[in-house]
């Protein structure tokens, strides 16, 4: 988690990793644009954000107000005392890893317990101070809160994968007895035509890409930043992201991708949704399946 200084007011908006360069950027920020303010006042008003140097996103997802709101929402109208809950990766979900841990603290909630979709939300919620379970120790969980690449408002179905951890998420997204997708207006398309994201094992990528285009899509091997070659997943595995344009039938497509050798999971989660949370530019909203 990072810490955030914001002054609305005066358009001041600081974050850093600890909570001293805080004060000290929000001070020469102060002082630039005029304004007095003694450091108890500035440490009263600082806050705990998950840090955007760990999202895929950076900054600009985490700093969406959009998904925040979403996510925060979405984590106080979902979650309640003594339940398991399944805390999915991405800048939306975050906030909703950062808000349940803010509930715990303030003894609005207890005894809740997280179980992790990927290394990400795994630190997220040990730093916001969330008890966490392994995987192998639970089977079922009262409620997962996700994020979604995009999701329809048609359908209960949404396209996941964008940060290569879909493979652990749809387990903990399907043992739940609620999905609930964190997320922003922006992500709502139909048909669904994000293309879709394929963990393959290594070795079989090319074979895979070729069955992937006998089925009709346009399959490219996802690329690793500030890495030489391709992204590896948690798993070990390659993502290949597999353009199909507007998905007209979901179902048929997921079907086509699951029955090719060498494909561990695709992004597809079909027809798993509960409820959508969308922040949009001033409030939340919801569609419920
Ligand atoms: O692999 C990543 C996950 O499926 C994320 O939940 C998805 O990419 C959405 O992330 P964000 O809320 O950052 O857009």
């Amino acid at each position: 988690m990072a810490k955030e200084f914001t002054d609305d007011e005066n358009d001041i908006h600081v974050w850093a990793a600890t909570e001293d360069e805080v004060v000290e950027d929000a001070r020469e920020q102060l002082d630039a644009a005029g304004v007095e303010m003694d450091e108890s006042a500035i440490r009263e008003r600082i806050a705990i954000i998950p840090s955007p140097r760990r999202i895929k996103s950076g900054t600009d997802g985490v700093f969406d107000e959009r998904r925040r709101r979403g996510g925060e929402r979405t984590a106080q109208d979902v979650v309640e005392s003594g339940m398991d809950v399944g805390l999915g990766t991405g800048s939306t979900t975050a906030w909703a890893v950062a808000e349940i841990g803010r509930l715990l603290r303030e003894g609005e909630l207890e005894d809740v317990r997280g179980v992790a979709t990927s290394l990400q939300s795994h630190e997220l919620a040990k730093e916001t101070g969330i008890p966490l379970v392994n995987l192998d120790e639970v089977t079922e969980l009262d409620v997962t809160i996700d994020g979604a690449d995009q999701y329809s408002e048609e359908e209960p179905t949404v396209i996941k994968g964008g940060g290569g951890a879909h493979a652990r998420e749809k387990i903990i997204d399907a043992m739940a007895d609620r999905l609930v997708i964190a997320t922003d207006e922006e992500k709502a398309t139909d048909p669904l035509d994000y293309p879709v994201p394929v963990e393959v094992m290594p070795d079989a990528r090319e074979v895979v890409a070729e069955d992937l285009r006998d089925v009709g899509g346009d399959p490219e091997l996802r690329m690793a930043e500030r890495k030489d070659g391709p992204l590896f997943t948690a798993n070990g595995n390659l993502v290949i992201d597999c353009d199909f344009g507007g998905l007209d039938d979901t179902s048929g497509t997921a079907r086509d991708i699951e029955q090719i050798p060498g494909v561990l999971e695709h992004g597809i989660f079909l027809d798993m949704v509960d409820d959508v949370y969308l922040g949009t530019e001033d409030d939340v909203e919801t569609v419920s399946f």
